[in-house]
């Protein structure tokens, strides 16, 4: 079986496809990108996009998905659309929304994540993405909190029809503790980095406990894919008989995690991914493997000071 067709249900009682196609693209890789996510859709199996307003990639998505609807060869209850509201955007969610279903020619996303738990002091378009100031440092919206973006997600979730679900994404436990004390809506989903380099147990435990499903961003270890190269990753994949890549995805999906792989390699993307019925006791040689080893990939330059130092 493919793992390609195994589904979770989030906390509002959707479905939502375990394994997610990661729509971040280098601008090398603009011009393959609508084949690559074409070849997804129709010949790899995928079902679920994983995008964000901040990846400049949902126009090309857009138009992949005018086409296959257009053409009849999908329609879109078949394929579950994520995307996400960039910081720059932090007080107009509902134009961040506004702008992403444009562009995916969409008039709803099965999810809609706050992507990160920071406000940006940018122009009303979100410009710059990443506002800075002389000396370099990012210029954060003062006075603004990050449950503001979140409340007004709620408003959004329960007053209009164009999300069919709220997450988050890059929420440490105690910011989750905190989102959970201050408004009445758990999140579905929280994404965040996660990988046998990363098992981050504590975390998925807490999000596990409150029915918030994990996503797994960048769980190849990002570009170049390193972590197809860690020993028991290896080891696994020869006891099972699969390339590496298997064994990475299922790290996530046998444990009832989503998972993003990003490729733009049309080969990688037909062959999808196996489904590895890890053992319980694999499961957790891979999490203690990333206990002794931890590595962050994501290392972005706003994380000290601000809630975000463990991450080292
Ligand atoms: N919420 C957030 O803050 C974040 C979310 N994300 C999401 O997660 C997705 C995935 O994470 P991302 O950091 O992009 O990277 P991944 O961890 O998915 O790694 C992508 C890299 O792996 C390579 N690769 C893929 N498959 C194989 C294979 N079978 N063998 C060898 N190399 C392979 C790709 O190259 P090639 O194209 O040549 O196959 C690419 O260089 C993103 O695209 C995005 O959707 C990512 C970062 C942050
Ligand atoms: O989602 C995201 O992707 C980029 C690059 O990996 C990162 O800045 C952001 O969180």
């Amino acid at each position: 079986m493919s793992a390609l067709s195994i589904n979770i249900q989030l906390n509002t009682g959707a479905s939502i496809p375990a394994v997610g196609f990661g729509t971040v693209c280098d601008e090398a890789n603009k011009g393959i990108f609508k084949e690559a996510l074409e070849a997804a859709l129709l010949e790899g199996g995928y079902r679920h996009i994983d995008t964000a307003w901040c990846y400049g990639t949902e126009a090309l998505i857009g138009e992949v998905l005018q086409k296959l609807f257009d053409s009849g060869k999908l329609k879109r209850e078949d394929v579950f659309v994520t995307t996400k509201v960039w910081p720059s955007l932090w007080a107009n969610p509902l134009k961040s929304l506004d702008k992403s279903l444009h562009d995916l020619h969409l008039d709803y996303v099965d999810l809609l994540l706050q992507h990160w738990p920071l406000a940006f002091d940018s122009d009303e378009n979100g410009h710059p993405k990443v506002p800075k100031d002389e000396q370099g440092h990012v210029k954060f919206a003062k006075g603004a909190d990050y449950l503001d973006t979140w409340k007004k997600m709620i408003e959004i979730y329960k007053t209009t029809d164009k999300v069919k679900a709220i997450g988050i994404s890059n929420y440490t436990v105690a910011m989750m503790k905190r989102l959970l004390e201050q408004t009445d809506v758990v999140p579905a989903a929280n994404q965040v980095e996660l990988h046998p380099h990363l098992p981050q147990v504590e975390f998925v435990k807490f999000c596990q406990d409150h029915h918030i499903i994990v996503e797994a961003f960048s769980p190849l270890g990002s570009t170049g894919a390193p972590n197809l190269k860690i020993p028991i990753v290896v080891d696994l994949a020869k006891k099972y008989g699969v390339p590496a890549v298997d064994i990475l995805v299922n790290y996530h999906v046998q444990a009832g995690r989503v998972v993003l792989p990003r490729s733009q390699n049309i080969k990688r993307i037909k062959k999808g991914f196996s489904e590895v019925k890890l053992t319980k006791n694999e499961l957790a040689q891979l999490d203690q493997y990333g206990i002794e080893h931890p590595k962050r990939y994501i290392c972005q330059d706003w994380g000290k000071g601000i809630g975000f130092e463990h991450w080292g």
